[in-house]
């Protein structure tokens, strides 16, 4: 349907009723506001991409789940004033439910262990692929949906299961040809927060609230920063320690403060050892800044960036062991990273690391005359139940159109039926790479 269509007919037929167009022109084709369609080019590369993440995924036996992109708007109200909350995609259905498009698939996959319940024999390993949404003003031109690969151990205390995700995160990096030299993971422990904030008086409750404000230390003045934390009833020398306390950069540094046998400085040097056993102590390196800014987060956090500084972060997660608790069930140690579909493309894009992907067949089926199409039927049929992919001409195409449509679909043989040659029960084949030509029964296809 050409884009010039001037009347409604000539663009859905007489036939067919739809939206009256504005103007009696074609309707407005391109997708809602921040949203992609996947055209073919477009979607082979994310075909790409999902497959190297389900390849890893399932490297390290995990097996793969899915939940509803439509959620209850209950599973995201948090307090603690993450944009990820404030963004929600959420209306009210036509029952008069609050419901809202998924902003992440932590909340549903914690939503699916608690209906398992005692069912489901730990530890879990779950991961998923699910399109997530926001609702931001258009005023910042941001995408509004995304998909995002996620894998969870659900029900291992030990930072093994930290070890594990991290070392899923490297194999896929590597298995795209990225190295520890393009990007790092930096490493922290919200505990190191908790024993900070510990020593001087906040509650407990607005714990989630700090760390989403400290989350934003690079993306916002520190002044700004400051403001939110003593609006929060810090007092000003807790918000310097705080500060001070993320500049951290060793562990060294690290332990003489807060001591050895500190939760955050044991389960971090743990998780060191571990990455030295699995060879990506390389990729890590500690940095007390990071907190990443999801609420739920209560122990080892981590986010992946590109060494330019150029992107925004990769990927990331962390330990969640209250979520469950806080959804009503028992409590449930659980960790797990998100890993979004854009800023790695870009990433690849740069490294020059992007693959050559076409539209490919085996063969194309040509028919020299319509009569013959039933017999390019059962070429086609033999040709597929071998595994071949068989593009079949259709229409009245002539041979110019056929070896112009192979060389595009970069097909390996041109099957070429005529009736002389289907009268001695043979079809010519041209083998497209050596441009031999040859006669050959059907049996010998
Ligand atoms: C770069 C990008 O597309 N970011 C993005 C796009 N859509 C989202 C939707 C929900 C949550 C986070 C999102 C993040």
């Amino acid at each position: 349907l050409s884009a010039s269509a001037t009347t409604q007919e000539s663009v859905r037929g007489p036939s067919q009723a739809g939206p009256p167009s504005t103007d009696g022109g074609v309707i407005d084709t391109s997708p809602p506001r921040g949203t992609r369609d996947f055209p073919p080019e477009d979607m082979r590369l994310r075909t790409w991409l999902f497959n190297n993440f389900r390849e890893v995924s399932s490297l390290f036996g995990f097996e793969e789940i899915d939940f509803p992109v439509l959620e209850s708007e209950e599973l995201y109200i948090r307090k603690a004033g993450e944009e990820i909350t404030q963004q929600l995609y959420n209306f009210e259905d036509k029952g008069g439910r609050r419901v809202t498009l998924r902003p992440e698939l932590t909340p549903s996959l914690a939503r699916l262990v608690l209906q398992k319940g005692k069912s489901a024999s730990l530890p879990l390993k779950w991961f998923a692929i699910g399109q997530c949404w926001r609702y931001e003003r258009m005023t910042r031109g941001r995408r509004r949906e995304h998909y995002q690969w996620n894998m969870d151990i659900i029900g291992i205390p030990g930072v093994e299961a930290e070890a594990e995700l991290l070392s899923a995160i490297v194999a896929f990096f590597s298995k795209l040809g990225i190295t520890s030299s393009d990007v790092g993971i930096k490493i922290s422990n919200r505990k190191v927060l908790q024993e900070v904030l510990g020593r001087s008086v906040i509650p407990e409750s607005s714990f989630a609230a700090v760390c989403v404000i400290v989350d934003k230390i690079e993306k916002i003045p520190r002044a700004e920063v400051e403001k939110e934390l003593t609006a929060l009833g810090l007092p000003v020398e807790a918000v310097d320690t705080i500060l001070r306390a993320l500049t951290l950069r060793s562990l060294d540094d690290l332990e003489e403060l807060l001591g050895s046998d500190n939760e955050a400085v044991v389960e971090l040097k743990q998780l060191f050892e571990l990455a030295r056993g699995y060879g990506f102590e390389d990729w890590l390196q500690f940095d007390a800044s990071v907190v990443r800014g999801l609420a739920y987060y209560t122990g080892t956090v981590f986010e992946a960036f590109d060494r330019t500084g150029t992107l925004r972060a990769i990927c990331g997660g962390g330990r969640y062991d209250k979520l469950l608790s806080t959804f009503g069930g028992v409590d449930t140690p659980a960790c797990g990273f998100g890993f979004g579909d854009a800023v790695i493309v870009e990433l690849l894009k740069e490294k020059k690391l992007l693959p050559e992907l076409n539209h490919e067949v085996d063969d194309i089926v040509m028919p020299l005359e319509e009569e013959l199409r039933p017999q390019a039927a059962i070429v086609a049929a033999r040709l597929r139940t071998q595994g071949r992919r068989v593009d079949v001409v259709m229409g009245n195409k002539k041979m110019k159109w056929a070896f112009k449509h192979a060389e595009r679909l970069q097909a390996k043989r041109m099957v070429i039926l005529g009736s002389t040659e289907w009268a001695k029960g043979s079809v010519r084949v041209k083998d497209l790479s050596s441009r031999e030509e040859k006669d050959l029964p059907l049996e010998e296809l």
